[in-house]
């Protein structure tokens, strides 16, 4: 009989020793970037995990003891012994791991749809599979980042009804993942303290108890699941909105004729300021969609958030501005489309001359360095918006390619040849140390990530937060 966790009589003590002896079996449900990380951490303290996936792929891989999240130090060699320990096992089968588990962590995608609200479907379907499997004494951990009230207002009703449990007779804990990509086992085991909220305090004390065997920081025990989850929110918020005050700054270089980066580098030496880093727009799925957990999600009216959604979203138009300025600049085009007053703006929505017979090199899709995600990725947008603008565009990105895109796949080794007319840089990959400036015909580059040093070559460089150089 597995040892239940939620209302029973065993002493902390024993249920944590029950837990890191596996006698508690766990199920994580998403074996994506924050999930296998996490599955492998469940494991190695527990040698009793269940991974559960949609995609038979990434199940095969995570059974064959191959990683199919990459970028992650450490978690090839992890996964691969924890698969041949039998710590870490993987499945499709969602209710046969439910049925099995007695902790069921929650880890899969919360996206946006194409009105951007919320997109909760993946945690209802798994959350409908788990109450197929839901024992008395049981814990459901919800990791995956949930608009505030979901877990009250949705995912609990949801487990009692479909479980035919009653509400107090299982445990239901909001438990945020605050991880990074790039440094997940890190984060993951400990880098920053736990948040933890749960729908009633036995809930909380069961997850606290869990999760101070699984993390080496301090556990954040908050009031209840809302509370843990607007944490994970307002993190998002206070990021996305912070970004946007770097990159509206970022707008007064030219008129101030000030290095703002440099400005922005000398604010920050007061411990108050931490003006964040412009950019050429905001990616990924979390810090520009969690906005949308607020603005879409309940009747709330917060214009500080859509203003800076708006602000983010207008960098990709911004770099391109920039662009279509260099490419008129050079070639003094007598007809660059003016406005009525008569002055001539580069920026005009009608396809630029300067950019109609243009070829753009975007170096970049993914939203940053190192990972394979291009959800809301600024590089995307910049191709999208050259060719509505009338440029030719190719694009160049180690981890994916130019598929589907507006853009023509072009390898670094191959951009002298092409000759780009422009060149912009949206994402900082390592693999674009290797583009070889000097041999690459004069150019107008838009540095959106200030990697770039092209002071001794003949190109023309404008780098976001800089200006031209
Ligand atoms: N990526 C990040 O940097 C961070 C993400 N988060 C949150 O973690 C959650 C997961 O994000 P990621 O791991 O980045 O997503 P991901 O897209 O990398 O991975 C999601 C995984 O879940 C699987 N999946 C989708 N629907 C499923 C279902 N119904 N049942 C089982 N598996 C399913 C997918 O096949 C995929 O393998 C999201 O709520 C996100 O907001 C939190 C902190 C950091
Ligand atoms: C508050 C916070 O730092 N959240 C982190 C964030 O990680 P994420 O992988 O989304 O990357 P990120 O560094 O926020 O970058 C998001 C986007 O914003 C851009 N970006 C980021 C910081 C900055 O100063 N300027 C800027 O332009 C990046 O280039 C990228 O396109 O979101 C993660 C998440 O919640 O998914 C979270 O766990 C991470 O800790």
């Amino acid at each position: 009989m597995t040892p239940a966790l939620y209302d029973t009589l065993a002493s902390p003590a024993s249920q944590r020793e029950q837990f890191r002896a596996g006698e508690i079996p766990v199920a994580v449900y998403g074996l994506g970037k924050m999930g296998l990380p996490l599955a492998a951490v469940y494991a190695e303290h527990t040698g009793a995990v269940t991974g559960v996936d949609i995609d038979e792929r990434v199940v095969e891989r995570v059974n064959a003891g191959d990683s199919p999240v990459q970028g992650e130090p450490g978690l090839d060699g992890l996964v691969d012994s924890l698969a041949a320990d039998g710590a870490l096992t993987a499945t499709i089968d969602a209710g046969d791991a439910a049925r099995d588990a007695a902790i069921h962590v929650v880890v899969v995608p919360t996206l946006i749809d194409d009105a951007n609200d919320p997109d909760l479907s993946a945690v209802e379907a798994v959350v409908d599979e788990i109450a197929t499997g839901l024992l008395p004494g049981d814990l459901v951990v919800l990791e995956s980042t949930l608009p505030p009230r979901a877990t009250a207002d949705v995912i609990h009703p949801m487990l009692v009804e479909r479980s035919d449990l009653a509400a107090g007779t299982f445990g239901v804990a909001v438990c945020p993942e605050r991880t990074s990509s790039g440094r997940a086992l890190a984060d993951i085991r400990g880098t920053h303290p736990k948040v933890v909220g749960g729908v009633d305090a036995e809930s909380g004390r069961v997850a606290e108890l869990v999760y101070d065997e699984l993390v080496d920081n301090e556990i954040v025990r908050v009031d209840d699941a809302t509370t843990a989850e607007a944490v994970k929110v307002f993190e998002g918020l206070y990021r996305d909105v912070n970004i946007a005050l770097a990159n509206d700054l970022a707008r007064l270089t030219d008129e101030f004729g000030v290095d703002v980066r440099e400005a922005i580098d000398a604010a920050n030496t007061q411990p108050y300021c931490e003006i964040h880093t412009p950019g050429p727009g905001v990616g990924g799925h979390c810090i520009p969609y969690y906005p949308y957990f607020v603005l879409n999600w309940l009747d709330v009216d917060v214009p500080m958030l859509s203003t800076a959604r708006g602000v983010n979203d207008a960098m990709p138009a911004f770099v391109v501005d920039r662009v279509a300025d260099g490419l008129a600049a050079t070639d003094s085009v007598d007809d660059v489309v003016g406005v009525p007053d008569g002055g001539a703006t580069a920026s005009d929505s009608a396809p630029d001359a300067a950019l109609a017979d243009a070829t753009v090199a975007v170096l970049g899709l993914t939203y940053r360095a190192g990972i394979r995600e291009t959800r809301a990725s600024p590089g995307i947008d910049i191709c999208a918006e050259l060719t509505d603008r009338g440029a030719t565009v190719l694009a160049a990105d180690p981890l994916v390619d130019a598929a589907g895109l507006a853009a023509t796949d072009v390898s670094v080794a191959e951009l002298p040849e092409r000759a780009p007319d422009a060149v912009v840089l949206a994402t900082a990959h390592e693999a674009f140390d290797a583009v070889d400036w000097a041999a690459m015909p004069p150019a107008v580059v838009v540095d959106g990530r200030d990697v770039l040093d092209l002071s001794t070559t003949e190109h023309r460089q404008y780098t976001v937060g800089r200006g031209w150089s």
